[in-house]
């Protein structure tokens, strides 16, 4: 990673005149290393970057542009580390519900193969959109489905993120082994280990940005144990190390994976990560239901970050991640929102919630509290995307990612004591303002970008066409609820 230039560090100390001024919160929860907590705070963004943060006795610099925080609470921007936003082109998919991992898989691929760069770009626009206004300013996406013909998916969806502003880390995703040789995917999704390769490497010379502040970072990312050959994710290692680029995929995410690595390969998936040549602190993992005592604490020597996604994990009924073992053996641990057709909705704060009362549930009261949900939501995934002093925190010369949070209103009357306990036990909770280096994506709960209604408009259209191709390949609906 590269830290910020001698010229960006001078800015950052200097006085300024900032672009953006964030002022009048009831608390600045900075997360920073000392996880600052400042009563009346303000935070000053220049040049995409904080520049200045104070207390009510600290005079602000002179700014372009005063963002009122209203008494509401200011965190710095969520970050989603597992998602696969064209999910919400089938998002709710009914004769998928209530399949297991691998029949809800085999359900959906063959809509999923008529993905198009139209269809990705629209369904990127609109699910970064509804990211956005639940706090999340850096997403990652895992697409994982390139049928033939259905042109440049990724940089469709870059597209979409830079004209919403969006700090956006696609991940290349990749499927090679098909149900012909053993393994979940139909041929329909299926490429083989060259073409992939090469296309990696493609998009990573395009559009990887290693510099400091970056809006745009390529990952590479083969699916998981059951949809890639083990030759495709050692290559696939090899080559991220070359490019120095991280490296994500789906782990120890279900019993029928244990069972299906035990089959094919002689071990469970944690060891076949390891014997792929992925235990290291380049990759992170999504959901990481099923690892044993000896597997966490070997991802935690590793370093090996993992994106905890409960919604989802509890709605496929994979079980419940061991998030507090995990991050006691060291283990970063991010938050991720996961594909809209299994997690059906897309807010971090949500999630954030969710992993708060799993927490609690799992461990006792006194296991989780708000500001744990937050720390995973913010630094913890910064860990995951290698991105640590850079997002996720609110200090001099990290980005200037933030999100205004309302504390008013009927959800919040007579939450007084503590703005982060309120935050997270109250609500539902939207975001007021979400801001991406400096810039508004939401303001007073709205999207900023234009084009949302007519993106919406295109969706139904484009989301119809791929559910009604269920209908015409003559699959019986209901096989998938049996
Ligand atoms: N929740 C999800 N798990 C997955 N595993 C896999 O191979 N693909 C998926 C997915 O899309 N969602």
């Amino acid at each position: 990673m590269t830290l910020p230039s001698p010229a960006v560090a001078r800015a950052i100390t200097a006085p300024v005149h900032a672009d953006l001024l964030v002022s009048g919160a009831e608390l600045v929860a900075t997360m920073d290393a000392d996880r600052r907590e400042i009563r009346g705070g303000w935070v000053a963004v220049t040049d995409g970057l904080v520049s200045a943060i104070g207390g009510p006795g600290d005079p602000p610099p002179p700014a372009a542009r005063v963002l009122p925080a209203g008494g509401g609470l200011v965190t710095p921007g969520l970050v989603n580390t597992h998602h696969h936003i064209y999910q919400n082109l089938t998002r709710a998919f009914a004769p998928a519900l209530d399949g297991t991992l691998f029949t809800w898989l085999s359900t959906l691929y063959p809509l999923w193969s008529r993905l198009d760069e139209e269809a990705v770009h629209v369904s990127a626009h609109v699910g970064l959109t509804e990211l956005a206004l639940g706090g999340c300013t850096t997403s990652t996406d895992h697409l994982y489905v390139h049928p033939r013909g259905g042109g440049d998916l990724i940089s469709a969806e870059i597209a979409a993120a830079a004209e919403l502003g969006m700090r956006f880390h696609p991940t290349r995703g990749s499927m090679s082994l098909s149900v012909k040789d053993g393994g979940l995917p139909p041929d329909s999704v299926v490429q083989d280990d060259d073409e992939i390769l090469a296309e990696s490497q493609r998009l990573v010379d395009r559009h990887h940005d290693p510099s400091w502040g970056a809006m745009t970072r390529v990952a590479l990312a083969p699916c998981s144990p059951f949809s890639v050959r083990p030759e495709l994710m050692r290559a696939t290692a090899e080559l991220a190390e070359r490019l120095d680029v991280r490296l994500h995929t789906h782990l120890a995410e279900d019993p029928e994976e244990d069972d299906y690595c035990l089959a094919v390969f002689g071990r469970r998936p944690i060891d076949q990560f390891a014997e792929v040549g992925w235990g290291g602190d380049r990759a992170w993992v999504a959901h990481c239901i099923c690892p044993n005592p000896e597997e966490i604490a070997r991802l935690g020597t590793w370093g090996t970050g993992v994106a905890h996604c409960p919604s989802s994990n509890m709605i496929l009924g994979g079980g419940l991640a061991p998030v507090a073992e995990l991050r006691a053996a060291g283990v970063p641990v991010g938050l991720g929102c996961d594909g809209s057709s299994s997690a059906d909705s897309a807010s971090l704060w949500l999630e954030a919630r969710t992993a708060m009362l799993l927490g609690r549930l799992r461990h006792g009261a006194a296991s989780t509290s708000a500001r744990d949900a937050l720390e995973i939501a913010t630094r913890g995934g910064a860990g995951c995307l290698g991105r640590v002093g850079e997002i996720g925190e609110l200090s001099v010369g990290a980005v200037g990612d933030l999100v205004v949070w309302p504390l008013d209103g009927v959800a919040f009357a007579g939450a007084l004591s503590d703005p982060i306990d309120a935050w997270l036990r109250c609500g539902p909770v939207a975001a007021r303002h979400t801001v991406v280096a400096g810039r508004p994506v939401v303001e007073d709960g709205r999207p900023t970008h234009p084009d949302l209604p007519a993106m919406l408009d295109r969706h139904r259209v484009l989301a119809t066409g791929i559910q009604q191709a269920f209908d015409k390949a003559g699959l019986d609906p209901s096989a998938a609820r049996r």
